[in-house]
């Protein structure tokens, strides 16, 4: 990421802690904030400069108070009680900054910190060490392998449900730390295992979401006016998570094929996009059922390949980058990524593709992140 800048031209909103390092925009102005990310992207996609188009956003008072998932360590200190915030790490700290009264936090995800800092029992009882929250879905992270007491919980139900929170787990993970959660020990201690989000998709306690879904929307809309999914094209959507774009891609009766590595999102995906099929794995890995799957959906190759793509910060495997140039040859490829220098990387990599427009969305605001959507055509003949 690019350095901070000095300039701080607003005063810190009320609630905001002048210590905590995790919004670096949050003392400028959205036209400054948004300026800074896009002069960014343009150093970052240089060569694509005279395709990269205004950075779209949300309205002012959306820029705030967003923040409805969230990883928060908890640390419980014998005379201040339990600090549940960040977590800041370097060589000369090691210690949890409580934010009670977050301004990027939803009243809601504040109100449960809060909750839960005056309820839980000490750390001798109960040894909390992150508090993770997606969307109505709450889970308790313990670094222990024996199951603590639960009774001080039911005071906070009432609270809970009304507060719209639908599920709470207990996640037992000794050996918590820097890789927060575990695959096993996962206990439904109240409410339901699933949730709705506001596109009406099932998602569970591990669930991504993207934080600012009528942005994330744009975003979909966008790929799809480029990709033009119909009932003659194939669509292989890569990192597709619990099939927020591949229910998109089933509405316009295009064949579909989703690959994505988290199992809870796998189970969602087979509920939210039933028709498509959900390749549950690495990408790199399951490159041969993809093969498969296209050679059986399109076996004259009459059908329009379409590619989406919305790989983690480390961008695509380049086992995956490799098969879509040289293999694959989708016509049409849109690519959101939430790295510009990963996205540069594969860019380069998409030899055989014309980038037709660079699309930014600021779905992080008063962060330094940004997420872009990166459209192309095929330029070579298919091999
Ligand atoms: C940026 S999220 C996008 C999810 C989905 N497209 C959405 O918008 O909700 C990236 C997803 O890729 C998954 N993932 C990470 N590495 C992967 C890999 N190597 N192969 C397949 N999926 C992967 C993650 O579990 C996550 O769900």
């Amino acid at each position: 990421m690019y350095p901070a800048r000095t300039e701080q031209n607003l005063p810190l909103r009320p609630g905001c802690e002048p210590a905590c390092p995790g919004c670096p925009h949050r003392q400028l102005a959205a036209a400054a904030s948004e300026t800074q990310k896009f002069n960014w992207l343009q150093q970052q996609l240089a060569p694509w400069q005279d395709r990269l188009q205004p950075l779209k956003a949300v309205a002012a008072e959306k820029r705030w108070g967003y923040r409805d998932r969230v990883t928060l360590a908890c640390r419980w200190l014998p005379e201040q009680g339990w600090q549940i915030g960040m977590h800041l790490k370097n060589a000369w700290q090691d210690e949890v900054l409580a934010i009670p009264n977050c301004p990027l936090h939803t009243p809601r995800t504040n109100r449960l910190m809060q909750l839960l800092a005056a309820y839980l029992p000490t750390a001798e009882t109960f040894p909390l060490a992150w508090l993770v929250q997606a969307g109505s879905q709450i889970t308790l992270v313990v670094k222990s392998r024996n199951q603590p007491p639960l009774a001080w919980l039911e005071d906070l139900y009432p609270e809970m449900e009304r507060l719209g929170y639908e599920g709470l787990w207990l996640h037992l993970n000794p050996s918590t730390g820097k890789k927060v959660l575990a695959k096993k020990t996962w206990q439904l201690v109240w409410g339901q295992p699933r949730s709705l989000d506001s596109q009406g998709l099932i998602y569970g306690p591990q669930g991504f979401q993207q934080l600012l879904p009528e942005l994330y929307q744009q975003a979909l809309q966008e790929a799809e006016r480029f990709l033009q999914p119909d009932d003659q094209s194939c669509v292989v959507d890569l990192y597709s998570g619990a099939g927020a774009s591949l229910q998109r891609w089933l509405n316009q009766q295009a064949a579909c094929v989703g690959v994505e590595s988290g199992g809870e999102a796998v189970e969602a995906a087979a509920d939210n996009a039933h028709e498509a099929l959900i390749l549950r794995g690495y990408c790199r890995e399951r490159l041969p059922q993809i093969q498969a799957w296209v050679a059986s959906t399109d076996p004259d190759q009459q059908q329009t390949r379409l590619l989406y793509t919305n790989p983690p910060r480390i961008g695509m495997e380049p086992e995956v980058t490799r098969w879509v140039n040289e293999s694959y040859q989708p016509e049409r490829l849109a690519y959101l990524s939430c790295s510009a220098g990963t996205l540069k990387r594969d860019l380069e990599s998409l030899s055989n593709y014309q980038v037709v427009r660079l699309q930014p969305y600021d779905f992080f605001p008063q962060t330094r992140h940004v997420e872009t959507l990166a459209l192309l055509k095929l330029t070579a003949k298919r091999n």
